[in-house]
Order: C-alpha cells, then structure tokens, then sequence
C-alpha cells in the first residue's frame, strides 16, 4: 500500500502540477473539467518499454493501443517517439492517420471489422490486419483478390488463459469473443488457410488476455502457451512466426492500494519465458510486439474538475458534486473502477471528512470516487482525480448533453491545448431535425 499522493505531482506553491504547470493556473485558462496530460510522463513510459528490448537485444515493436486515448495530439506524439498504434475502427485509422502515424506502424484489430474497414485498411496499406475469425479471413480475401494485393497478416488466438481482472475486461479465455480458439483446431484451421493463400502474408500469431492485469502470472501462462503454439505449428505446418505479439494489459496505479509491477517487468519475464521456450524446442526468436494502451497514457493524466453543491445524509453520507462524472468517466460506473481524488491547492492539508464525489448527470450511479478523504470543502475547489489518462476520453459521451471536457498536454512548465471543449453546437452537429 502505497500513499494517494503518491498519484500527484505538487510544486513550490504546495498546489498540485502537471507537467510542471499549477493546476489552478491551468483551470484558470482553460476551464473545467478538464483533462490534463504530462507528456513528458508519457515520453518515459514509452522509453522505458523500448529501453527493455533494447538492452536485451530483442526485435521488438511497441505498438500503442489507441483506444486508450486517441486523439491526433497522441497519435502525432506516438509517431515523434517511433512507436507503432493499434487501431480497431476505421474511425481510428482516420484519426492515426491524420495525426501522421506511419501506415506501416498500424496494426488492424478487432472481432467484428466491417467490410469497408477492411478495404480502408488495405487501401491505406497499413503495417498489418489482425484477423480474428473466419468471416473476417474470407472477406479480406476476397478483397485482397479483387484488388490483386497482398497484406501482412497476423492470427489472433483466444490462449485460454483467464487473467485476473474485471470479467468485463478480460479477453484471453477460451469463451472470449475475440481470436480463434486453439483447443477445437479452429486456429490451425484458420492458419493454414491463411498460408494457402497468396495474398496473406502470415507474418505471426497474436494474443491479449485482458486489462489492468496486476499478476504476471497470466503473462508468463499466456507466453508459455503462445510458445507451444509456434512449436506445434512448426512441426505440423513448417510455419515460422517473425512475430510473436503477446497484448497489452499492464496494470497501472488508480489508489493508493494499488501497487502494480512497473510495466518493464512483465515485458521483462515474457521476453526470458518465450526466448527460453523458443531454445527449448529449437525455433527460430520471432521479434515481440507488446501492445500497451494504458500503461503508456493512464497515469499521465489528471482530470480537474470544480466542485459545485454539496449535501449531507445525516448518519448516511457526504455527497460533494463536481461539474463532470460519468460522461468524462465512465469507468467507476462500468467497472467499479476505484479513483483518489485531492484538493488541487491543498493536497497536503488535513482531511477532516469522508464523502462520496459525484458527478452532475442524472444518474444515481454517477459516483467518481466512493468514501473520499478530504480536507473541508467548498464551492469553487479544484479537485483533482489523478491517473485518468486511459479510456476516460475516448469513453466519454455527450449524455444529458454535457459538452465532452477540453484536454491539455503539458510538458516543461508549458501548457497547449490539444482538444477544446465542446460547444452546445458541437453537441447539435450532426441532428437534422425534421424542418427543412
Ligand atoms: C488487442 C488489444 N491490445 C491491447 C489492448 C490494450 O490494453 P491496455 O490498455 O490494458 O494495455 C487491448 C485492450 O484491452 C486490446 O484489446
Ligand atoms: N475500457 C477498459 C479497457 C478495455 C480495453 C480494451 N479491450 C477500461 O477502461 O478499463
């Protein structure tokens, strides 16, 4: 168990800072609620990832998974840093794109990519297409066929391998609904499909087991079984993967109770179990591809919000309201997710009272943090709920028509505003209506 402030950065001023910048200073500037990132923190984490299979002279790629927080600002920064993306809609393909990601750094993902996604993604010749399952392959297929082009491909299997997290992000049982599974022969099939096609180049297998994964055992069972995948498949097919592409899922700290391994760790133990089960059974070492979303972004950013009415359920509990809540955090309501949350001017000052922060949509389950210590409050507070930097944004949603928050990076001191707050008309933009 570690301490909340651990989650913070504080300056001179004692108030908190993001990427070296007050942030009251920032909400002066730019309103709130507002998502404020700290790309040199970013920067690190990506650095730390590469550093691994650098210093252990492993081919590698990172490829950062956009949902996480795509945005053209984090695409353009995820280029700058020379690391591929991972997209799973041609929605984010548009926006990886635009933000200037190299075609061949992206990596198609998905259980149900439709069948003008799939031609995008071959028009724009990106790096490669995950295929999940049948309907997928035949429909790649033909196009490829159509058009007479060729696309590097990748198999995705469901390992079996249930990690220890919330049901509804775990990915890597044999029930999930993504990959092909391998216990039926459904994956072999598929792979010598693939190989029996002209126009697929089968470049490796890919697996994910899930998110916010804290134990790396799940890691070490996932590489192990991937391992024996590619020795079966060498003897039964003559396949020789070039790339063995093990997910993402490292866990990240939310609370001061979270003390998860720092991401460097878990790529650590899988790069020493595949490299010695790819000696143990005499196989070529295919490059690892990790594919980090919330490890990269999640506790680099800090939502602030301004605190608004308060009440109080005499003997029950304290509510204290923000001007944000589920429509920019989604996850407390989804996952029981857990957050801290700090007075951005008085991190440090004493908490006097336990209440519950609730955000302003019409929703009883809009609590972003559950029995919050804090010092006494009052209308006009910053509050700052750190480590909000993954799947906050890009979950967020427009319900009751509160505008989506304006989002910050802030690096040295500096801050620049990487997307503006919605408007109302924003909010109207794509409503028809029935007067013409
Ligand atoms: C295929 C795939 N790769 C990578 C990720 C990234 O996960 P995380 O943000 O937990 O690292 C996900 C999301 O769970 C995923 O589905
Ligand atoms: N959206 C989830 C993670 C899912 C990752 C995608 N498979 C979260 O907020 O924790």
């Amino acid at each position: 168990m570690t301490n909340r402030l651990d989650l913070v950065d504080t300056n001179a001023a004692g108030h908190i800072a993001i990427g070296g910048v007050d942030a009251l200073k920032l909400t002066q500037q730019y309103g709130t609620p507002l998502i404020a990132y700290d790309t040199g923190a970013i920067r690190r984490q990506i650095r730390s990832f590469q550093r691994v299979f650098e210093d252990l002279n492993i081919a590698h790629r990172v490829v950062y998974a956009s949902k996480a927080f795509s945005s053209l600002a984090m695409y353009q920064l995820a280029a700058e840093s020379n690391i591929g993306c991972d997209v799973v809609s041609g929605g984010e393909l548009y926006a990886a794109l635009k933000g200037g990601m190299r075609p061949e750094m992206i990596e198609f993902h998905g259980n149900n990519k439709l069948p003008h996604e799939l031609e995008y993604a071959v028009d724009a010749q990106i790096g490669c297409i995950v295929v999940d399952n049948f309907q997928e392959l035949h429909t790649l297929q033909a196009i490829l066929a159509d058009r007479q082009q060729t696309m590097r491909v990748m198999l995705r299997v469901a390992p079996g391998i249930l990690a220890e997290t919330h049901e509804y992000i775990s990915t890597g049982q044999e029930k999930s609904k993504f990959g092909f599974d391998i216990r039926s022969g459904q994956a072999a099939r598929a792979l010598q499909e693939m190989l029996a096609d002209d126009h697929l180049d089968v470049i490796g297998v890919h697996c994910h087991i899930g998110s916010q994964i804290f134990d790396v055992q799940g890691f070490i069972g996932a590489a192990k079984k991937m391992a024996l995948l590619l020795r079966d498949w060498n003897q039964e097919f003559g396949f020789d993967a070039q790339v063995l592409n093990l997910g993402g899922g490292f866990g990240i700290k939310y609370t001061g109770e979270d003390d998860p391994l720092p991401a460097e760790e878990f790529v650590k133990t899988i790069i020493e179990v595949v490299e010695y089960k790819v000696n143990k059974y005499h196989l070529q070492m295919p490059a690892i591809w990790v594919e980090p979303g919330r490890a990269l972004v999640g506790d680099a950013a800090t939502t602030l919000y301004t605190i608004g009415s308060s009440k109080h359920v005499a003997g029950v509990c304290d509510y204290i309201s923000v001007d944000g809540g589920m429509g920019d955090n989604i996850r407390p309501a989804l996952y029981h997710a857990k957050y801290e949350a700090l007075l951005a001017d008085r991190p440090h000052a004493e908490n006097t009272q336990v209440a519950t922060v609730v955000g302003k949509y019409c929703e009883s389950g809009d609590i972003l943090v559950e029995d919050c210590p804090l010092p006494p409050t009052h209308p006009g507070d910053v509050l700052a709920v750190p480590a909000t930097g993954a799947y906050g944004y890009t979950m967020a949603s427009n319900y009751n028509r509160n505008p989506r928050p304006a989002v910050v990076f802030c690096e040295n001191g500096e801050s620049r505003l990487v997307i503006r707050r919605e408007t109302y008309a924003d909010m109207l933009r794509c409503e028809v209506g029935i007067a013409q």
